[in-house]
């Protein structure tokens, strides 16, 4: 039997683990490798069927392009190491993939012979491969599961995958977020562990490379406990900002500091090594010297940050002056959003022109904004976001536009730049525009039109430079209507306002929570879908969209245990009952739109639907309660 026909745990053919594990009869223990399992357990939570050919239509030249522009300052970083692995592989008969973070893949090379064969699996540039989209697959499975995969033969989910082996592995930036997955590919026989171990290894060369790119403004600490290996791919690496907050870390340096990959949360160095930056400076300079994290003995080398000269061009977050230090916020996803949204988006910021972004409340505005400014030009510089509606109309104006020492009873000593101000050189984010109150709405279309402020209690005007976000989840149009929003603001603000559907009009709810599930490391623990709960949540209209779902997804995953399979019964009673309540308003709907189309005739529509007329009278009946 060929091997890629033997599970590698068990020796038990693959055939019949397959054919035990959609019979839903028990396997032996071990009868895969975990993160197979794992995997498996996750599509069929999803319901995708192993028979079926995987999903999605190949993306448009500009969406890809689009796609590629988003990763570009990653994939500028990586080519050198993306030549060397191709070198070692492309003559081997395999291809080389490179796909995003959401397993859409970007870019692939590859010698004629396979490439062919890829053509006919669909493992091509702007085709998704993602694990919910294709079920188990290396690229797919490594994004899920945050780790290294290789899938061979029947390991794939789908039927149709079986002549294909893969060995991926994911690329984290220097904050331990999911950047995209490089991978290999080709017939079985030709691929297994020497494949796997190159693609580790570019992958390590990528990574090192983007920490030295984020690291370089910072103090770059290298720690090991052999100091002759201070500057090996071994090392802990972790850079700090003057203050001594973390700003980026290698894999060593993200598990010495506790932080899982897609957990980035601040990190103090006085916190963890029990002495300031300072002092160690002071003590050490730039020598060697012993340091302890917890229980752990190092050896430590500190190295000054290199001079500033242009900002980066690369495509990550850069903490900035003004910005926190670390933004711990997921890359959005961008599933079920129109086509050419975010590049658009992207397009008018660049050009200076304000970015209107409108949508009901959760839609992911603020999120939005925040990746525009990360992919942007812009982003060494302060995003700055500032809730009109949560400030009290009293203060908006000292809020936003400064003010003068003394300028007003309760005012600070120092007095204040400005919200405006301190988004110098950055982005400016208005959030819940449309509650602006009126009588501070002349002023702010003055500022934006002068492009200066003078703050409260006089002081010459400061010229201000950033480029403007808005977002609401009104009408704006309508306010404009009934008088409570300035029609020559809207017209300042309203160039090519960018609308974010509701999350049940952005596709399969299940695939975009799997998405949210993988983000939040639900694959490293094992943990999956169950078909009810995706049933479950793509029956109901999740009127709190994609806030309501990732806050039940993130509750759901704190409760459950390593391993298990997420349930609707583990789901709040209050949010079952919505959705008990939901589902019989949709079906009495349904009940009521089909005895319209029998002509009124109640037997008719009871025998349509396979159920007697006193149960089709009771469930209309429900709807009316
Ligand atoms: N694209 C996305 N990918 C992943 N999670 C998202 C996305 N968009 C929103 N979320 C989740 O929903 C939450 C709310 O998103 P966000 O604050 O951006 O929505 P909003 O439209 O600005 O809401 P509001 O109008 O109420 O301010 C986020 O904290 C995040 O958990």
């Amino acid at each position: 039997m060929p091997e890629s026909r033997m599970s590698q745990a068990s020796r038990l053919p693959l055939n019949e683990i397959r054919r035990r594990f959609f019979a839903d009869q028990p396997l032996p223990g071990q009868a895969l490798p975990a993160p197979i399992l794992h995997s498996w357990q996750r599509c069929r939570g999803l319901g995708l069927p192993a028979g079926g050919g995987g999903g999605g239509e190949r993306l448009e030249e500009a969406q890809l392009r689009e796609r590629r522009e988003a990763n570009a300052g990653w994939l500028e970083l990586a080519r050198p190491a993306l030549a060397g692995l191709f070198e070692q592989v492309g003559p081997n008969g395999l291809v080389l993939v490179v796909a995003d973070r959401d397993g859409m893949i970007l870019d692939e090379s590859g010698e004629a012979g396979f490439l062919d064969k890829a053509q006919r699996l669909a493992l091509l540039p702007g085709m998704d491969w993602s694990e919910a989209a294709r079920g188990t697959n290396a690229i797919g499975t490594a994004l899920a599961a945050a780790d290294s995969m290789l899938v061979r033969g029947a390991e794939h989910y789908l039927e149709r995958n079986r002549g294909l082996a893969c060995a991926a592995s994911p690329l984290l930036d220097p904050q331990g977020r999911m950047l995209g997955a490089l991978d290999v590919s080709g017939a079985s026989r030709k691929l297994g562990q020497a494949q796997q171990l190159a693609v580790r290894a570019a992958r390590c060369q990528i990574e090192a490379q983007l920490f030295a790119d984020a690291a370089r403004h910072g103090w770059r600490l290298s720690l090991h406990h052999d100091p002759r290996l201070l500057d090996s791919p071994a090392a802990c690496q972790l850079a700090f900002d003057e203050d001594g907050r973390l700003l980026a870390a290698n894999r060593a340096g993200l598990t010495l500091c506790g932080l899982e990959p897609g957990n980035w949360r601040p990190r103090h160095f006085a916190a963890l090594f029990g002495q300031s930056l300072e002092h160690w400076l002071h003590r050490h300079g730039q020598a060697i010297g012993a340091l302890e994290a917890g229980a752990q003995r190092f050896s430590a080398r500190l190295r000054p940050p290199a001079p500033r000269l242009a900002a980066s061009a690369v495509g990550m977050a850069k903490p900035a002056a003004g910005a926190p230090a670390s933004a711990p916020c997921p890359p959005p996803v961008l599933d079920g959003l129109p086509p050419n949204l975010f590049a658009t988006a992207l397009k008018l910021l660049e050009a200076d022109i304000p970015v209107l972004i409108l949508g009901e409340t959760g839609t992911g505005k603020d999120r939005l904004a925040r990746a525009l400014h990360l992919a942007g030009s812009r982003r060494a510089a302060p995003f700055v976001a500032v809730n009109c509606a949560a400030i009290p109309e009293g203060l908006i104006e000292a809020e936003l536009f400064g003010y003068q020492p003394g300028a007003y009873t309760g005012a600070s000593r120092q007095g204040s730049k400005g919200r405006l101000r301190e988004a110098e050189g950055g982005v400016l984010f208005l959030d819940e525009i449309g509650d602006m109150p009126l009588s501070l709405q002349a002023r702010l279309l003055r500022v934006l039109q002068e492009r200066e402020v003078t703050p409260l209690g006089g002081g010459a005007a400061q010229k201000l430079d950033f480029r403007l976000i808005c977002a609401t989840h009104h009408e704006l149009r309508a306010r404009v209507d009934d008088g409570t929003f300035r029609a020559d603001l809207y017209y300042r603000l309203c160039h090519y306002p960018l609308t974010l559907p509701p999350l049940r009009e952005r596709g399969d709810v299940a695939a975009l929570a799997q998405r949210l599930l993988d983000q939040m490391g639900a694959g490293r623990r094992g943990i999956s879908m169950s078909p009810q709960l995706a049933r479950a949540l793509r029956g109901y209209r999740w009127p709190g969209n994609l806030r309501e779902l990732s806050n039940l997804l993130a509750t759901l995953l704190a409760l459950a245990d390593d391993g298990a399979a997420l349930t609707p019964e583990q789901m709040p009673q209050t949010l079952r009952e919505d959705m008990r309540r939901q589902g019989h308003a949709v079906a009495s709907d349904a009940i009521a739109e089909l005895l319209r189309r029998c002509g009124g005739n109640a037997s008719a529509a009871a025998r349509a639907l396979g159920i007697s007329r006193s149960t089709l009278y009771r469930r209309l009946g429900k709807a009316k309660d």
